[in-house]
């Protein structure tokens, strides 16, 4: 019995088969329809071999089956596959072990992300706080030592937050990559090329504008987050957390684009990260150059950050009023 043509759909719960082929009557098109007992999903996958043809339907909701079909009798020619059989028990079990499985994964997801935001939050409010109250003890002197006394608990959150965008890329957090990406990337930028690199940039007071403005943000973000892993929220803090940025988030790459600018004479002065030149050419490109390119992105970056940002700010409050209603 050779099959071409093949074409299998499922219509409302019916399985409708057709084929062309050498059977009992010859060259002919055969085919039968099989009307589920439960629904089913639309998509149906089927493999032909030369001596059979699988098809594999899904199940709409999981579960035992009294029979497969509407029809009490089953069609003659329909044998099951006793090496693949369940029976209720087994598939009660199955399932329940799935689900148990499931849950473990939810569970230990949920202590990850918490644990993460937590960590998070301790370090960006050490440095909002310790900026403040310096700020308040040394007045306009603590603006020229930020990079001394924050520089290493900054370096670590801002590795750590490389976690973030593991997170959005493998699904674990339902938010955007890019975004995320942009944000991480930025930072970093910011933070290990411009000031981690030159000396000089260490006691400008840009630094304190650009660590102020990230961490203003992070206290309610991250703390967001937190009650978001157990389903909680607390209004205010979830208004914080989508309008905070409204006006810290130019604030921020504005900062930033001041510290580039600043960086660019420091750059073609020390000749750090230059690309040397082929000695007929001549003596070096300047990192200054890569860093005019980087302002543009920086733009380029705010707006898709920023229209992002003002998406999820939609939806989120969009949501919340239907949910009122
Ligand atoms: C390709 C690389 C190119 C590089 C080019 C470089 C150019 C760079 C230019 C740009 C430079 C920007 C640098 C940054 C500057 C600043 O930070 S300035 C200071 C102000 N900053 C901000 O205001 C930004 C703060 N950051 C963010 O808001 C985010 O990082 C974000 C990615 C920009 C947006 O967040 P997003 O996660 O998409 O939105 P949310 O609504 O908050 O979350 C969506 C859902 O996901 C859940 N979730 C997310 N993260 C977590 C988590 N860690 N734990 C638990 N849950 C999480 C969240 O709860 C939401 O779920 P629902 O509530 O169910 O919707």
């Amino acid at each position: 019995f050779f099959l071409q043509s093949i074409d299998v759909q499922v219509h409302e719960n019916v399985l409708q088969f057709r084929a062309q082929g050498h059977g009992a009557k010859g060259q002919n098109e055969y085919g039968f329809s099989l009307e589920f007992l439960l629904p089913v999903k639309p998509e149906v996958s089927h493999k032909s071999t030369q001596r059979q043809v699988n098809i594999t339907v899904g199940k709409q909701q999981r579960g035992w089956w009294e029979r497969l079909t509407v029809r009490e009798r089953k069609p003659v020619f329909l044998a099951p596959d006793f090496d693949r059989w369940l029976d209720e028990s087994d598939a009660e079990m199955e399932i329940r072990e799935k689900v148990r499985l499931n849950n473990c994964f939810v569970s230990l997801k949920t202590g990850f992300l918490f644990v993460y935001n937590l960590v998070q939050f301790l370090g960006f409010s050490w440095i909002f706080v310790n900026m403040t109250v310096r700020l308040f003890i040394f007045g306009q002197d603590s603006l020229y030592d930020t990079f001394h006394t924050i520089s290493d608990m900054m370096f670590f959150c801002q590795i750590l937050a490389c976690v973030e965008v593991l997170n959005a890329a493998f699904g674990f957090v339902r938010t955007a990559v890019i975004p995320t990406l942009i944000q991480v990337v930025g930072r970093n930028f910011i933070l290990f090329i411009i000031f981690g690199s030159l000396e000089e940039m260490h006691s400008r007071p840009v630094v304190f504008f650009v660590f102020y403005l990230w961490s203003a943000v992070e206290i309610f973000r991250y703390p967001f987050y937190m009650l978001g892993c157990f389903d909680t929220e607390w209004k205010t803090l979830t208004w914080l957390r989508y309008t905070v940025w409204i006006p810290l988030y130019p604030l921020g790459v504005l900062a930033e684009a001041v510290a580039v600018i600043q960086s660019i004479p420091l750059f073609d002065e020390t000749k750090l990260f230059s690309i040397p030149l082929p000695k007929a050419i001549g003596t070096s490109v300047s990192f200054s150059y890569v860093l005019h390119v980087y302002l543009v992105l920086m733009f380029l970056g705010l707006f898709i950050n920023f229209r992002h940002l003002y998406k999820q700010r939609k939806r989120r409050f969009r949501t919340k009023k239907r949910k009122a209603n």
